[in-house]
């Protein structure tokens, strides 16, 4: 059985005093240790923040991005190894904001894949496609291009243990739009990711932990999480609200699926 996994992207959003309430907030919920693994992706400013508080406990924190070199003269950027000096256990790759707002290629996503795989970090690497691509029909053909660009990454994992690498459906239209694929939507796209990993790694594609991101809700998260294919969320909106996240935690836990 898959583990489960809630994750709450905070995007850039907000301060100190309020990355310090979210988190011991969570904390003070009182969540199973392990089960959901939670890991928060605060922006990088309040990676220090969130470790001062988390140290210690079951959860777990991310970077939302990083750069493929590890140290250099790339003003603005943050490697794979400063996000390992903050603590950083995780993470996100290829965020849907990330290719359409600045570019990433399929090309760019798998070296910085590469970069965190190479320091030791878990990638949570985000795959899906827009509203006019499903529209026209393309919804397999665009997540076949971004899986097959990973096939580097991926042929790579598959071992005796859990992988070293985590994927995130996240149909574009359903992100901050409050348009939730329907758990068939969902359970259709992920179990066709499982089959595009299983072409290349059979042995990977059954451990593979695959989120769903889009609108997850309080209110929607145990039917997306029942899906048999959907082994977690990638919280956008909802992450922000200590509440509401927290019922989304309790939700994968009630799924009944341990480390
Ligand atoms: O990384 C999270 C996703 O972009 C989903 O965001 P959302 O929950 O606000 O739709």
């Amino acid at each position: 059985m898959r583990p489960i996994m809630v994750a709450g992207n905070w995007k850039m959003h907000g301060l100190s005093a309020d990355a310090q309430h979210l988190t011991q907030s969570i904390l003070d919920a009182g969540l199973e240790p392990t089960v959901p693994e939670v890991v928060l992706f605060p922006p990088f400013t309040l990676l220090h923040t969130v470790s001062q508080v988390a140290k210690g406990t079951a959860l777990r924190w991310g970077g939302q991005n990083l750069f493929w070199e590890n140290q250099g003269a790339y003003t603005g950027e943050i490697s794979g190894s400063m996000l390992r000096d903050m603590g950083c256990r995780y993470v996100l790759v290829g965020h849907s904001e990330r290719r359409q707002l600045f570019g990433e290629t399929d090309a760019v996503v798998l070296r910085k894949a590469q970069a965190a795989l190479h320091t030791g970090l878990i990638p949570v690497i985000c795959v899906g496609e827009t509203g006019d691509e499903r529209q026209e029909g393309k919804t397999n053909a665009v997540l076949r291009r971004q899986i097959e660009a990973l096939t580097p990454v991926l042929e790579h994992q598959g071992g005796g243990h859990q992988p070293h690498l985590v994927l995130a459906y996240e149909p574009v239209w359903a992100i901050g739009t409050g348009l939730t694929a329907t758990p068939e939507q969902a359970e259709e796209a992920h179990a066709f990711i499982r089959s595009l990993v299983a072409e290349h790694t059979p042995a990977l594609a059954k451990k593979l932990l695959i989120l769903y991101g889009g609108s997850v809700k309080a209110n929607n998260a145990a039917a997306l999480f029942a899906a048999e294919d959907i082994d977690g969320g990638l919280v956008g909106g909802a992450s922000l609200q200590a509440g509401e996240f927290i019922q989304i935690c309790r939700a994968a836990h009630s799924v009944g699926r341990g480390v």
